[in-house]
C-alpha cells in the first residue's frame, strides 16, 4: 500500500517540481495537487502538467491532502504555515524539504493543530539552478534524505514519511534537528559561503579584470562559480536560520585558514603537505562511498 495517497507541495521551483515528477514516475496513482506564490510558477507547471491540480493558495491546496510538503525557501515556512493551519485535514503529515531543519519545528510548529504530525525532511540533493524548468524526475535517486523527527514525533507519521522518500529512490537516516544542521553547516552551507566569497573577491580584485578572471579561469575557480550561482534568496534564508552553527563552524574555518596562511608565510611546506594528503583521504572515501554525483556511474552502485 502507499504511503500516501493524495500529496500536495507547495512551492513548485527546483525541489517542489523534482518531487512532483518523482512522484509520477514513482507512485503514479498518488493525487498530487499544489501552489506557489509566483503565478508565473503556477501558469508553467499548468503548462508542463506535473500536477493534477495547481490551486491559486497555499489553503486551497492543501484540502484534503495526506502529506503536505513545504518547498519554499525557508524565510517563507512561518507565512505558508500560518496560511495551511487552518485548511489541513486532520492526521495530516506535514514535512518539508528546507536545508535547515531546527527552524522548521521552531516555525512551524506553534502554529500547526494538535491534530497534525509534523515531520521535517531534507533531501540532500539538489544543483545550482532553480524555477520548475530545473526539476527533474531522478534528482532524489541515491541521496540520502535526512528526516528529523521532533522529540515524542508520531511513530506511524514517521515511518510512512520514510517509506515514501525511499519509494522515491532515497536512502533515509534520522537525525536530530540541531545535529543536522551542524553537520549540514559543515558538508553544504559553509562550502557554498566560501564559494560566494570568493567569487566576490576574484570580480572585486583591484590590478586583475573581470575579463582576465573569465578567460583565465581554472577548474577550480569554474566549481565555486557553478555553486555561486544558486538561489541568493534559498540561501539567504539558510544563512539566516541555520545562524548558530554556520557561526561555529566558520570559526573553525578561520582559524585553520590562518594555520595555512602561517604555513605558507614560514615556508612550512611539511604542515601544507601534511595537510593536503589527509584532505585527499576524504575525497577518495566520498568516492569509495559512492557519493560522487559527478561520477558516471553515480546511480548505478544503488
Ligand atoms: N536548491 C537545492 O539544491 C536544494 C534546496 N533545498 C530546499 O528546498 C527549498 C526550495 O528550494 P528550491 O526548489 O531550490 O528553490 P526555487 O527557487 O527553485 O523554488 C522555490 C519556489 O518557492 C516559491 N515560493 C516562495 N515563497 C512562497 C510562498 N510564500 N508561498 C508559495 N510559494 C512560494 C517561489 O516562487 C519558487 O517558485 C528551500 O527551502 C531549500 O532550502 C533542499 C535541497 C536542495
Ligand atoms: O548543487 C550543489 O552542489 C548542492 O550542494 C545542492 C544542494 C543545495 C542545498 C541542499 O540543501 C542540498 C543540496
Amino acid at each position: 500500500m502507499l504511503p500516501f495517497a493524495r500529496v500536495s507541495i507547495i512551492g513548485l521551483g527546483l525541489i517542489g517540481s523534482s518531487l512532483a515528477r518523482a512522484i509520477r514516475a514513482k507512485m503514479p496513482t498518488v493525487r498530487i495537487t499544489g501552489t506557489d506564490a509566483d503565478p508565473g510558477v503556477r501558469e508553467r507547471v499548468r503548462e508542463l502538467g506535473l500536477l493534477d491540480d495547481v490551486a491559486d493558495s497555499p489553503g486551497a491546496a492543501v484540502v484534503d491532502a495526506d502529506l503536505v510538503v513545504l518547498a519554499v525557501p525557508l524565510g517563507a515556512f512561518a507565512a505558508v504555515g500560518a496560511e495551511i493551519a487552518p485548511e489541513l485535514a486532520a492526521g495530516a503529515v506535514v514535512s518539508d524539504v528546507g536545508s535547515a531543519k531546527q527552524i522548521v519545528v521552531d516555525s512551524l510548529g506553534p502554529l500547526l493543530p494538535e491534530t497534525i504530525h509534523l515531520i521535517p525532511a531534507h533531501p540532500v540533493a539538489g544543483t545550482e539552478r532553480s524555477g520548475p524548468d530545473a526539476g527533474f524526475p531522478t534528482l532524489f535517486e541515491g541521496r540520502w534524505c535526512i528526516i528529523t523527527p521532533p522529540p515524542g514525533a508520531d511513530e506511524t507519521a514517521l515511518a510512512r514519511l520514510s517509506e515514501f522518500w525511499s519509494r522515491l529512490g532515497s536512502k533515509v537516516d534520522l537525525m536530530e534537528p540541531r545535529h543536522h544542521d551542524l553537520v549540514l553547516a559543515v558538508t553544504s552551507h559553509i562550502p557554498h559561503l566560501i564559494a560566494y566569497s570568493i567569487v566576490g573577491t576574484a570580480a572585486d580584485l583591484e590590478g586583475v579584470t573581470r575579463g582576465e578572471v573569465i578567460k583565465y579561469s581554472a577548474g577550480g575557480f569554474r566549481d565555486f562559480t557553478r555553486i555561486a550561482a544558486s538561489d541568493p534568496t534559498m540561501w539567504r534564508d539558510v544563512f539566516l536560520t541555520n545562524k548558530d552553527a554556520v557561526l561555529e563552524v566558520l570559526g573553525r574555518v578561520s582559524e585553520d585558514l590562518a594555520v595555512l596562511q602561517r604555513a605558507i608565510r614560514w615556508g612550512e611546506g611539511d604542515a601544507l603537505f601534511q595537510r593536503f594528503a589527509s584532505s585527499r583521504d576524504i575525497r577518495r572515501a566520498i568516492i569509495d562511498a559512492g557519493q560522487d554525483t559527478a561520477d558516471p556511474d553515480f546511480g548505478r552502485q544503488h
